[in-house]
């Protein structure tokens, strides 16, 4: 595959190209949204002076040759990445599947940010167990800066550390081996250093409920034991299958082989979470993904808190990751703004071998209820050190695609791996060869129409959504255009899985970064008046001016008018229209 760039003009003006796009190019296959291009300058400057840079690009993708230009004008609203991509790919070879990464220390730098951003990230994940609060605030900048400076439009994510009974520490940094029929002792007793075959677990109240004959199983399955002596709160416990014991191991109870429901008490939000949600605030992040929810209220009380604190609505999404959550799953899908299916800790609280119709049942409740779904954990673990995945990875991968989640995510592959930008590749490149093959298959039917609306207005925009999207696979439309100011049209022609991608218009930002995180929907920053038609005809032009939309293309076009003096009338409408 090679990418080769022709020729490049820029119009006069006092902007810098800073680096060369071949590079980019080279290296990053056939993503010519990895262009590279980045100036120097201010935006408003920029946006002041329209100035406009185009490039030439020729790409040869399996032995096709295409010709594109690609435009760099000042900003249409769309993110670079987005517009990279479909002036070389056209609008069905968007991809619809959403990436989100952890951002860790293999990755924190301005450059490498940039890079994963250019790769595809639509939103970064920040992780509060590890790292400093300054930390932090400075990969948040970072991020912001490059949406500022560079035309990214990469949301950001903080993930609270939780209060899970987790961690039992060994004493040791690393693994130790767990021999057969050696006994440990588990305490909440605190003592410096470490005694032989004893483990500290982080909680006194760690071991409530635990009978002995219980099984304790280490990490989903790295070692077992079962308890053969309980002195107060500390456990005798006997190696009953062989393994590891990893750092930090979190473990969970079985009696009978059945998972025994503990109930620790423990808020979902600690002290220490509170401060970090207000740190979050400040730095006007873009969603909160809650850590061991267990109930809706906990999403209902941060939800409540939010709308006190803060001026910017911040999404609330709820980590589906122990047993109790399974159990109130509905009710806390319906509380939050999303969901992520957390299967690192899941995998320790549920057999293994349940994780996967586990995670078909959560897409499918998620995609019911109208509400954005993340699988996260493992997607590509092996490649934290090698630089390939394993096939079994790459099968997981397209199955949460098949299964259509909105988005996938990567954990310690893009935070502490060798191989971050890479996997990111793999997910990009994955996600998008599934959706094509999957495309022929008509799966609105899995849907079954669930109806959501309560209120007849309710249901009047969800029929519209519902029948633009079956309308729009059966023309065979390009594109589909709403225009919208919370979100809320763009998220239920989403939740249709529509075979052309959504360009979803709002003039409000905080909306933009929100809609990042929805399955095929391309989220554009403009200004919208009260007249759809002037809405309508102002974005086409402007697409076409760019060349993002053409002579002969077909759009799909769904306003939602609210009633003003000169319109009494609030009125929905589907339009079809074509590029001439
Ligand atoms: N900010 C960071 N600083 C240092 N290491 C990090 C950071 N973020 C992630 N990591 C490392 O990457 C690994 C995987 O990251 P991740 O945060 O996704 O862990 P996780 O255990 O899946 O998440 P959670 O703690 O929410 O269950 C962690 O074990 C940790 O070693
Ligand atoms: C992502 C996360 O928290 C987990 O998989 O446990
Ligand atoms: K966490
Ligand atoms: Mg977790």
């Amino acid at each position: 595959m090679a990418m080769v760039l022709k020729s490049m003009a820029a119009s006069p003006g006092n902007l810098t190209l800073v680096r060369q796009p071949t590079h980019h190019l080279v290296d990053l296959s056939n993503r010519v949204s990895n262009l590279g291009f980045s100036f120097k300058g201010d935006e408003k400057w920029k946006r002041k002076h329209r100035v406009k840079v185009r490039a030439i690009v020729e790409v040869d993708v399996e032995g096709l040759k295409r010709r594109s230009s690609v435009s760099l004008e000042g900003t249409l609203g769309l993110d670079m990445v987005s517009e990279g991509e479909l002036m070389v790919k056209g609008f069905r070879g968007l991809r619809k599947t959403k990436l989100v990464c952890t951002v860790g220390p293999a990755c924190s730098s301005l450059e490498d940010l940039e890079k994963m951003a250019l790769g595809g990230m639509n939103v970064a994940r920040l992780n509060m167990c590890h790292g400093t609060r300054e930390w932090h605030r400075d990969v948040i900048r970072k991020i912001k800066k490059l949406n500022e400076e560079q035309g990214f439009a990469v949301s950001v994510m903080i993930d609270t550390e939780g209060s899970q009974i987790h961690v039992v520490d060994h004493g040791e940094p690393s693994s130790v081996k767990v021999e057969e029929d050696s006994i440990w002792l588990f305490t909440a007793e605190r003592f410096e250093g470490t005694r032989p075959l004893t483990v500290q677990a982080s909680y006194p109240g760690f071991s409530e409920g635990i009978e002995v004959g219980d099984e304790l199983v280490i990490d989903g399955g790295m070692s077992s034991f079962v308890v053969i002596e309980k002195i107060g709160n500390d456990l005798n416990c006997k190696c009953i299958d062989a393994g590891l014991f990893l750092p930090g191991a979190k473990f969970s109870s079985r009696r009978d082989g059945k998972l025994v429901k503990r109930n620790y008490k423990l808020p979902t939000l600690s002290t220490k979470d509170w401060a970090d949600i207000n740190f979050g605030i400040a730095e006007e992040v873009d969603f909160f993904a809650l850590s061991f929810v267990n109930h809706a209220d906990s999403v209902k009380d941060l939800k409540n808190y939010l709308s006190g604190k803060s001026t910017k609505p911040i999404k609330v999404l709820a980590k589906i990751e122990s047993l109790e959550s399974l159990h109130n799953l509905e009710e806390i899908v319906k509380a939050s703004d999303g969901i992520m299916v957390a299967r690192g800790d899941l995998g320790v609280e549920i057999p293994l071998e349940q994780i996967p119709t586990v995670q078909e049942g959560i897409i499918r409740i998620c995609r019911q209820q109208n509400k954005p779904v993340i699988v996260a954990s493992q997607l590509l673990e092996s490649m934290v050190e090698y630089p390939t995945p394993t096939r079994a990875e790459v099968a997981d991968i397209s199955e949460a695609v098949r299964q259509y989640a909105d988005a996938l995510m990567l954990s310690g592959e893009s935070a502490i791996g060798s191989f971050g930008q890479k996997a990111l590749a793999v997910l990009d490149m994955t996600s998008s060869r599934m959706e094509s093959w999957s495309r022929k298959e008509n799966r609105q039917s899995l849907l079954n129409h669930h109806k959501l609306g309560a209120s007849l207005p309710e249901c009047i925009t969800e029929q519209i959504c519902n029948c633009a999207v079956e309308m729009a696979n059966n023309l065979g439309v390009d594109a589909i255009f709403v225009y919208t100011k919370h979100g809320h049209m763009a998220s239920l022609l989403s939740r249709n899985r529509p075979d052309p991608p959504i360009f979803a218009f709002t003039d409000d930002e905080n909306t933009r970064m929100a809609l990042n995180l929805q399955w095929g929907v391309v989220p554009l920053l403009v200004d919208l008046s009260d007249e759809a038609e002037s809405n309508i005809s102002k974005s086409v032009d402007l697409m076409k001016s760019k060349g993002l939309i053409n002579k002969g293309d077909v759009v799909l076009v769904i306003s939602d008018v609210a009633p003003t003096r000169t319109t009494p009338m609030a009125l929905q409408s589907i339009q079809v229209k074509s590029i001439i």
